[in-house]
């Protein structure tokens, strides 16, 4: 069981990102999926194929960290198990959101497989949290996209196991994925990330 309040929040937290992330471009038509913590056991998570620039209660939905429906006949994201690793992987996670911006498709389709994309020397890498320097290396790894769910969830956890303080991925032509304490600081995190890829397209651009 879980409180119903904290529940309240967690889904107004959601419903409040998919207009921000809507209205920013990020995450278009039903692209996405995003969920907020609600306690050690259940996470408020999108329904699947909710326009998420007009999302409203019933559009969110409880789940287990199984992935499974709480007091609900509605299916939740498909890509829900993406979710549900890194809230039992991090305790202290609050919320996790999935965006599909036009910046981190086509960068994911132009990186190199194998290898992370490194972020180094930017001042923008301090809006993450716990990094004080844009000195630091900030690792992006590029999972190739696929339908098999379990596998990339799998893929993920173990990657982000080996390095907890890296806090997003991408998925090769398909989106990002971050996550952080609160929702806030997730956002703030997206926010981010659009603005180093979109100035990693920019290099590209001028070094042709
Ligand atoms: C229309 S985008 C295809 C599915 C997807 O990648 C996504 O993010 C939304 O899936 P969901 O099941 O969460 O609606
Ligand atoms: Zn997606």
């Amino acid at each position: 069981m879980f409180d119903v309040t904290r529940y309240a929040i967690a889904a107004q937290s959601i419903i409040d990102a998919g207009r921000f992330l809507y209205g920013r471009g990020w995450s278009p038509a039903t692209s996405s999926n995003y969920s907020a913590r609600i306690d050690d056991e259940h996470i408020a998570v999108t329904v699947s194929g909710r326009h998420k620039g007009q999302l409203v209660a019933g559009d969110v939905m409880v789940v287990d960290l199984a992935g499974n429906a709480v007091q609900s006949n509605a299916r939740s994201s498909a890509e829900t198990r993406l979710h549900t690793v890194l809230y039992q992987a991090f305790p202290e996670v609050g919320a996790v959101l999935h965006t599909h911006s036009v910046k981190a498709t086509v960068l994911s389709r132009l990186l190199p497989a194998g290898e992370p994309l490194k972020l180094q020397g930017y001042e923008l890498q301090k809006a993450f949290a716990g990094i004080d320097t844009h000195e630091s290396e900030l690792l992006v790894p590029v999972f190739d996209n696929t339908q098999d769910i379990p596998s990339l969830a799998r893929q993920a956890g173990e990657w982000f196991r080996q390095h907890p303080q890296q806090p997003g991925y991408l998925i090769r032509g398909h989106g990002l994925y971050t996550w952080g304490r609160t929702m806030s600081d997730c956002l703030r995190h997206v926010e981010a990330f659009e603005f180093l890829f979109e100035c990693e397209l920019e290099t590209m651009r001028v070094r042709r």
